[in-house]
């Protein structure tokens, strides 16, 4: 649609107001010659395209002005096809502009010999005069078209937000109700049209969300109990404050039901023992000790270099065990700081300390609650927190930071470390009583370069899911390539092999993984490995370097971690081993 096409009507009616005070015939046409509105004998032609020669053309074509005094003298009139049957005697015209585009034109038109000599006589005033309409055109025009925008920008933002499955609404700085989508209607049982305009404190009382509007800080997953049409609702809330100009304009929130958020973060895709690749000697006793020790409660304790396996048996164990359609929470001891760790684990009661969320918070032990919690990097606990995992263990319930009572809870527990726990037991770094009561089914996982006849295994494991991801035609490796694989030392296990393929995958050009897609470590003899003590700057070299390229955020730490072929956990124990700021 043409910009004057969207404003015909307004169009017309100028037309018809310039014409009746001029006392002319107007006409306005669009970029494409139609005919958006007109006056006297054009106002019949109104819809349709101009045909036979224009002047009209001439002024989309160059923009300018021009005034025909008198149509027999004037050269284009001669060679008109429609030269018969026009009763034009004079014309002004001007063109409508926006920016350097013409987007049409504004004719006045004299049909009789007076209105021809007032046109000669007022040439001047005529044309400022329709100047200045066909700037008023064009302005309208521009408003219809960015209102329009608006419009279509507005709908589709509301399509997006209903598509959303988590609740969201948007207050004003008066905190009223300004959006709300079709998530939020059902979650509160309202509808926009009845809560629109409404603060939210009438519709959704007990929310941090004015806080947000107060202070222009937002939050990010805090817990909420609100009582609502007479129930008790329990939601995790985030908030941002939306800002105009610098100033805070409102608050956008999302929220989503406490029970589901649990239920779907902590419910994983089941993972059977007949799931875990390896049948050398070794995987199969481990296998079928992790199964015995599936049919149990008891604690288990499996030890293994990073990138075993680990979380996968404990990810098993759960699954098979008669808690497998409960939660399974995972915890990365070393990825937390200690100070955050125990309100963690074991969650804080509302006001329980400066800066505690209001509704407090559950800790992970909390949501565990019938199903299992895995305890990774367990070497990496303080002695502090060991011994309140030891009275977990022991009375089978939590104690909140800042709560009265102890709170009952049904959790399984599995630990993992790649650390030597009795080692750790001599230099007093680890509780030998915590020990024992974790160790009921110690289960300790072999590396990868001791399980050769494995190794083959697992890559092309790897292979069919990295094929998959990248649809990629690799089918297989080359002779000479698993060669190489079988050779390697493998320090990153079973996560390295991942990477390994994955690179390969990508960079095979034919259909077999052949040498040269595999990285240099892999394919150039291994150097006589260096003593520790002068290997440990080189990997504090690798790991700063890689800080900075990918930056030293969650997300920048994931990355380093995989472009090392160590677990996060793992670089996380080297930040902290090397020092390095993290
Ligand atoms: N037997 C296996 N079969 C298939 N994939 C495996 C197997 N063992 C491990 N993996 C894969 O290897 C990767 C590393 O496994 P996992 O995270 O369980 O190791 P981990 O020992 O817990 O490591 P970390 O100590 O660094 O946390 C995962 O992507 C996992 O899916």
């Amino acid at each position: 649609m043409s910009y004057l096409q969207q404003i015909q009507a307004t169009a017309q009616q100028m037309a018809e107001a310039i014409s009746s005070v001029l006392g002319m015939e107007v006409t306005i046409v669009d970029s494409q010659l139609e005919r958006i509105a007109g006056t006297g004998l054009h106002q019949e032609t109104v819809g349709q395209k101009i045909t036979g020669k224009s002047i009209y053309q001439k002024v989309l074509r160059n923009g300018r002005e021009y005034i025909v005094n008198d149509v027999t003298t004037f050269d284009d009139c001669h060679t008109c096809d429609r030269r018969a049957e026009c009763k034009e005697l004079a014309q002004l015209c001007c063109p409508i502009m926006v920016g350097a585009d013409v987007i049409g034109v504004i004719g006045l038109i004299a049909f009789s010999r007076e209105r021809q000599s007032e046109l000669r006589n007022t040439n001047d005033r005529l044309l400022t005069f329709t100047r200045k309409m066909a700037e008023l055109i064009a302005a309208k025009a521009v408003e219809e078209a960015s209102r329009a925008r608006l419009l279509l920008v507005k709908n589709q933002l509301e399509t997006v937000l209903n598509f959303i499955a988590e609740g969201v609404l948007a207050i004003d700085h008066t905190a009223k109700i300004i959006s709300i989508n079709y998530a939020a209607e059902k979650m509160l049982g309202v509808k926009a049209s009845q809560v629109i305009g409404l603060t939210l404190g009438e519709v959704l009382p007990g929310t941090p969300i004015p806080e947000a509007l107060r202070s222009g800080v937002g939050f990010h997953d805090r817990e909420v109990s609100v009582w609502l049409k007479g129930r008790h609702h329990h939601y995790l809330f985030n908030a941002t404050p939306m800002r105009s100009e610098g100033a805070i304009c409102g608050v956008v929130a999302s929220f989503r039901s406490f029970y589901d958020w649990r239920e779907s973060s902590s419910r994983l895709p089941k993972i059977s023992f007949d799931q875990i690749v390896g049948d050398c000697p070794a995987m199969l006793v481990l296998k079928a000790e992790a199964r015995r020790a599936a049919a149990t409660v008891s604690t288990v304790l499996i030890t293994g270099e990073s990138g075993t396996g680990k979380e996968v048996f404990a990810k098993a164990i759960h699954s098979e065990s008669n808690r497998g359609e409960q939660p399974f929470v995972a915890v990365n001891c070393a990825a937390i700081p200690e100070n955050l760790l125990e309100s963690e684990l074991f969650g804080y009661e509302e006001g329980s300390f400066t800066g505690a969320r209001k509704g407090g918070k559950p800790g992970k032990f909390q949501l565990a609650d019938k199903g299992t919690i895995f305890l990774d990097e367990i070497g990496d606990m303080p002695l502090s927190l060991q011994a309140k995992i030891l009275r977990v263990l022991q009375e089978k319930h939590v104690d909140r930071v800042g709560g009265l009572q102890p709170l009952p809870v049904n959790v399984r527990i599995i630990a993992a470390t790649n650390r030597n726990l009795e080692t750790m037991i001599q230099e007093g770094k680890f509780r030998e009583d915590l020990y024992y009561r974790l160790s009921v089914y110690p289960l300790s996982l072999p590396p990868l370069r001791e399980r050769q006849q494995d190794i083959l295994l697992l890559a092309r494991h790897c292979l069919q899911k990295h094929t998959r991801v990248y649809t990629s035609e690799v089918t297989g490796f080359s002779p000479a390539a698993i060669k190489l694989l079988q050779q390697y030392h493998w320090p990153g296990n079973i996560r390295e092999l991942e990477n390994v393929t994955e690179c390969a995958v990508i960079r095979a050009a034919g259909q077999l993984i052949d040498i040269g897609d595999l990285p240099a470590r892999i394919t150039q003899p291994t150097p006589p490995a260096l003593p520790a003590a002068r290997a440990e700057p080189a990997e504090k070299q690798a790991i700063t370097g890689l800080l900075e390229t990918y930056g030293k955020s969650v997300e920048g730490k994931k990355q380093a971690a995989k472009a090392l072929g160590i677990g996060v956990a793992t670089l996380y124990r080297k930040i902290r081993k090397y020092q390095i700021e993290g």
